[in-house]
């Protein structure tokens, strides 16, 4: 068993081997891009999962074909992952529900299952974004919605495309929960020979890891879309990740989660992958499409374009300076031309041009 370090830095469990082996039922809510790819993870490591489809052909094609084309194209899926289109099916008698919708839809997520939920469940936030009209993180929604005390909440992040691990290539992962106990029974159970899991105490800063990640991916996205080379988007993502990890610190975050995997890990692999859903929508932005274009031809969640304005909002009201955040939502408005982005890094910084 590994330590439960009262700071920040992931922690790695190398005695994960043990397999939770405990009879745990695993359900995931939401067959989308991540959620599949989730129950994949769990069903490779050893346990059965319940998938929790919206549509009954699309739990059909998982049940008879094992493969979500929609979702996970050329993708072989576990004969242990059982899709049902039945929310009371999924939920009841399920120990861990994880939950991987899009963030504006949670709330609607939890309220319609959680006459299903065990007295003795968790919830664990697999989504990247703030609810837009509170500015509340997943694990608060979760927590408010469902009515089950902090302690049964854990969230997961970190450099995660889910194309990528469906693929089985090598990555890691965050489980973030103030119990540790319920951080290291997820991270027993979401672990394989292609994902190594850790655990770290500092919820704020791995749920805001994952979700300002995405802005800044917003940004060097619509970089790429201008046409603009590798030195600006090396610039974008360095001050990116200082202003995001400012702002987390501000709200209570350790500094250290955000140079971790939760941070600087996933801002990396969102920024640098043409599978980011962000990214694309970036490079839409940056190729002259307007908003309204880019969410009209997103066919898959990109968290960022939510949350923008929450982040913004937030930020104001802590005093936190977010310049980049800030020319997104002026380029997401139409009220700065793409190309403006890159060159305001360099005069935005208050205190002068210091770094
Ligand atoms: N795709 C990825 O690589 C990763 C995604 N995430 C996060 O996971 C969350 C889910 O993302 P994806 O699975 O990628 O999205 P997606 O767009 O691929 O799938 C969303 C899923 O949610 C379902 N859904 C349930 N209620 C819905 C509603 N009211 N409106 C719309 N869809 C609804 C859809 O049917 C669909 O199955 C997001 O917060 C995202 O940031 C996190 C890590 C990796
Ligand atoms: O969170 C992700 C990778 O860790 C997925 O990023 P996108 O939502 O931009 O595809």
């Amino acid at each position: 068993m590994s330590e439960w370090y009262p700071t920040t830095e992931p922690i790695s469990l190398p005695d994960l081997a043990r397999s939770a082996g405990d009879g745990t039922r695993v359900t995931v809510i939401g067959a989308g891009n991540w959620g599949t790819t989730f129950a994949k993870i769990v069903a490779d490591g050893g346990h059965p999962v319940t998938l929790g489809v919206r549509r009954q052909e699309h739990a059909d094609e998982i049940n008879e074909s094992h493969r979500n084309t929609a979702y996970l194209p050329g993708i072989n899926l576990p004969e242990s992952i059982s899709a049902t289109a039945s929310l009371e099916e999924a939920v009841t008698g399920a120990d861990l529900v994880f939950l991987s919708v899009p963030a504006q839809s949670a709330r609607e997520n939890i309220e319609e299952f959680k006459p299903f939920l065990g007295g003795d469940a968790s919830i664990i936030s697999l989504m990247k974004g703030v609810e837009r009209t509170t500015g509340m993180r997943m694990s608060e929604v979760i927590s408010e919605v469902a009515e089950i005390p902090y302690d049964r909440v854990a969230v997961a992040s970190g450099p995660n495309i889910a194309l990528e691990i469906a693929r089985e290539q090598p990555t890691a992962i965050v489980v973030a929960s103030s119990s540790q106990e319920l951080a290291v029974r997820v991270a027993r159970l979401a672990r394989n020979s292609y994902l190594r899991t850790f655990v770290n105490p500092d919820v704020i800063g791995t749920e805001f890891g994952g979700v300002l990640k995405n802005l800044i991916a917003l940004a060097i996205g619509i970089a790429d879309g201008v046409g603009f080379g590798e030195n600006t988007k090396a610039s974008i993502m360095t001050r990116g990740l200082a202003e995001i990890t400012d702002f987390a610190v501000a709200m209570g975050a350790a500094r250290e989660t955000m140079m971790g995997l939760a941070g600087l890990g996933d801002l990396i692999a969102t920024c640098m992958s043409p599978l980011s859903r962000n990214f694309t929508a970036g490079r839409l932005l940056g190729q002259g499409y307007s908003y309204q274009d880019v969410t009209g031809r997103m066919a898959q969640t990109a968290e960022g374009l939510r949350s923008v304005e929450s982040i913004l909002v937030i930020a104001g009201e802590h005093r936190v300076p977010m310049p980049i955040v800030t020319q997104i939502a002026a380029v997401l408005e139409g009220r700065m031309h793409p190309a403006e982005l890159a060159p305001h890094l360099a005069t935005d910084n208050e205190s002068g041009d210091r770094e």
